[in-house]
């Protein structure tokens, strides 16, 4: 096993550089403790430091390497036999999709939770926040006389029920808990409850008590929890994070979203379809910086700019206070780059959507020597962790929103599946350029892969030319069925091999259609062969059918020809 390794970790130190919309961006105003909050899992406050590593450590009085070999000395010896053969810290979608696919594998398989199952996703993102935008979707569409009339429908002013609304995105968390705590019990993964701590090599201390509980394996999976720039004062009615507004517990006339990146976008396509006014307040001089450019000013046309929405980019959030006193929430803006004060705003509440912060802190990541990065565990290609001394941590992983590679549920899962792999014996590593991201604004917008500046920048660097390709929603009979002609779909490729290297989709069901793509990257199939692939007539994925057909690839790579099938 190879011993020494350079860090594969994608974070950027500022918020200001952007990379993929959907890799991890967090640092911003980190010079004094972040206020960090983890909806009633532990009850001492959590507080990071300038270099995000947390300010209360575990041993406070002795030099790290004393505290580090006394825990070693008392917990260090790896344990002869083991109560698991994997244990998960952790019983998020990383987790549980870890554990499905462990127990497939045969292991004998154990998750911590400290919280309740199903992490950050499933209470407190990804579910309940489909939930809200499902409700938005449809009330988009009753209130659009126009769209209504073009397909000859009459229907009588829309309304909702606030209190219905909220219901429906606490009920399907509820369904989804369920759903995921019965398919590992189902299964036989012990499920155990408690706060997960390190103590040394292959064992782990369950909560408070004497459990300690060994495993061949340990995965870390204890994903992130939000990230609040300093000078912003959350109070959870007025100034909120993700995790408040999923609750719906009002409906603000004007509410301010501090980040335009996924948690923004989406929440401002539910508060303007439910009425509300809302300002942006990004930092980058445009909004949806992550986004490749061209889906961005498409974006921004079609979500931003016919909506109530008004935006102020290129400012921070420097102070935020809540609203009291009969006074609204007020919220000073500086310069991005001089940090001259700008404007101050004052509405009606303020949603801090500026990106998540790893949870790692009390995990006892000093007892195994291994000091993270901005609160990240630094892990390879294969998610194996990193010590100080850049040594691989024998039978150690992280996955997921903790290690910061890809801040979504499925990469975390996908990432667990890989390293329960290597451990079954096979050696898999994750192509997470084939990871399919998605925001489900209506229309969607999804994307695979790089961005066209991206791939210019990788094409200049290594000697390849690139090649963009596009198709038009405009043109595809289902879309137009359903009057929604408004999309685009881009793909980026070289035209000297025909290998995919990004597909970004803005349109009706973007989020479903990106799957051929990125399928076809983690197959590695080439355009010349996936354009002869046939597509049913007339549906939505004939966009991308006519895309790959409309490349212009060079050199023809030999096309497999499958032997005629009798029928
Ligand atoms: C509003 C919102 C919407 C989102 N929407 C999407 C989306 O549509 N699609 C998408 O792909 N992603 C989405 N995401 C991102 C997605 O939720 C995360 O990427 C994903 O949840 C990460 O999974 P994870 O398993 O790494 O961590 P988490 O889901 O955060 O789970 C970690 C679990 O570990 C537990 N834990 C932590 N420390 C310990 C410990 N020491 N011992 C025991 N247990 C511990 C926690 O209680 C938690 O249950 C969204 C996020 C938010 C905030
Ligand atoms: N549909 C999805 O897959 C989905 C949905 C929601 C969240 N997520 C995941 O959750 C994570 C967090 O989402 P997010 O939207 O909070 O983060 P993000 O990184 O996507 O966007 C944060 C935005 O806030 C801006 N910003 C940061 N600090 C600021 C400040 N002080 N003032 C003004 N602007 C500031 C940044 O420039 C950036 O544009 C993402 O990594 C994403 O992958 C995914």
């Amino acid at each position: 096993m190879q011993s020494t390794l350079s860090l594969s970790f994608s974070p950027s130190s500022s918020a200001a550089a952007v990379s993929r919309s959907n890799t991890t961006r967090f640092s911003l105003n980190t010079s004094t403790p972040l206020n960090l909050r983890f909806c009633g899992l532990r009850p001492q406050a959590l507080a990071f430091n300038a270099s995000g590593n947390h300010r209360s450590s575990q041993l406070p009085s002795r030099p790290r390497s004393q505290a580090i070999s006394a825990a070693l000395s008392a917990n260090g010896s790896p344990p002869k036999s083991f109560d698991y053969d994997l244990l998960i810290i952790g019983a998020g979608v990383g987790g549980h999709g870890a554990a499905l696919h462990a127990v497939e594998k045969g292991l004998k398989t154990a998750i911590v939770e400290g919280d309740v199952v199903g992490g950050t996703c499933v209470n407190r993102g990804c579910v309940p926040s489909k939930a809200l935008l499902a409700v938005a979707g449809r009330m988009r569409e009753l209130q659009n006389d126009h769209h209504l009339k073009s397909l000859g429908l009459q229907v009588s002013a829309a309304g909702y029920d606030r209190q219905g609304v909220a219901d429906h995105a606490i009920n399907l968390a509820s369904k989804i808990r369920n759903n995921l705590t019965n398919s590992m019990k189902a299964l036989g993964v012990d499920i155990l409850t408690g706060f997960g701590k390190i103590l040394g090599p292959q064992k782990v201390q369950i909560g408070s008590s004497d459990k300690i509980v060994t495993a061949k394996d340990i995965i870390i999976a204890t994903g992130s929890v939000p990230f609040v720039p300093k000078g912003i004062e959350v109070d959870g009615k007025t100034v909120i994070t993700s995790d408040h507004a999923l609750k719906l517990e009002f409906v603000p006339d004007w509410i301010a979203i501090v980040g335009s990146g996924y948690i923004g976008l989406e929440f401002s396509d539910v508060y303007t379809a439910l009425g509300s006014e809302v300002t942006f307040v990004e930092a980058l001089d445009q909004l949806m910086p992550g986004f490749d450019p061209e889906i961005g000013k498409l974006a921004q046309r079609v979500l931003i700019n016919p909506r109530n929405i008004d935006y102020h980019t290129g400012v921070f959030a420097s102070k935020i206070t809540p609203a009291r006193d009969g006074k609204p929430v007020t919220i000073e803006l500086i310069d991005a780059k001089t940090k001259e004060p700008k404007d101050t705003l004052e509405v009606d509440a303020a949603l801090i959507a500026t990106g998540r912060a790893p949870f790692t802190q009390g995990l006892g990541l000093e007892n195994i020597d291994v000091v993270t990065q901005r609160g990240f565990v630094p892990v390879d290609e294969r998610m194996r962790v990193i010590d100080s001394n850049g040594k691989l941590v024998p039978h150690l992983f992280c996955i997921g929103d903790a290690n910061g590679k890809m801040m979504l549920a499925h990469a975390a899962s996908a990432q667990g599946i890989s390293v329960v792999e290597q451990v079954t014996g096979r050696d898999h590593v994750l192509n997470h350029l084939s990871v399919p991201a998605a925001c489900f604004t209506h229309p969607e917008i999804s994307m695979v892969g790089l961005t066209e500046p991206q791939a210019r920048e990788k094409g200049e660097k290594e000697g390849f030319e690139v090649s963009v390709a596009k198709t038009s929603f405009k043109a595809n009979t289902k879309a137009l069925a359903e009057n929604e002609g408004e999309g685009l779909a881009k793909l980026i490729y070289r035209p000297d091999n025909g290998e995919i290297l990004g597909v970004h989709i803005f349109g009706l069901h973007a989020a479903d259609l990106i799957h051929e793509a990125s399928n076809a990257i983690a197959l590695g199939t080439r355009i010349q062969d996936i354009k002869l692939a046939v597509h049913a007539h007339p549906t939505l994925s004939e966009v991308l059918d006519e895309l790959f057909k409309s490349a212009k690839v060079k050199a023809h790579a030999s096309i497999p020809v499958s032997e005629p099938v009798a029928v």
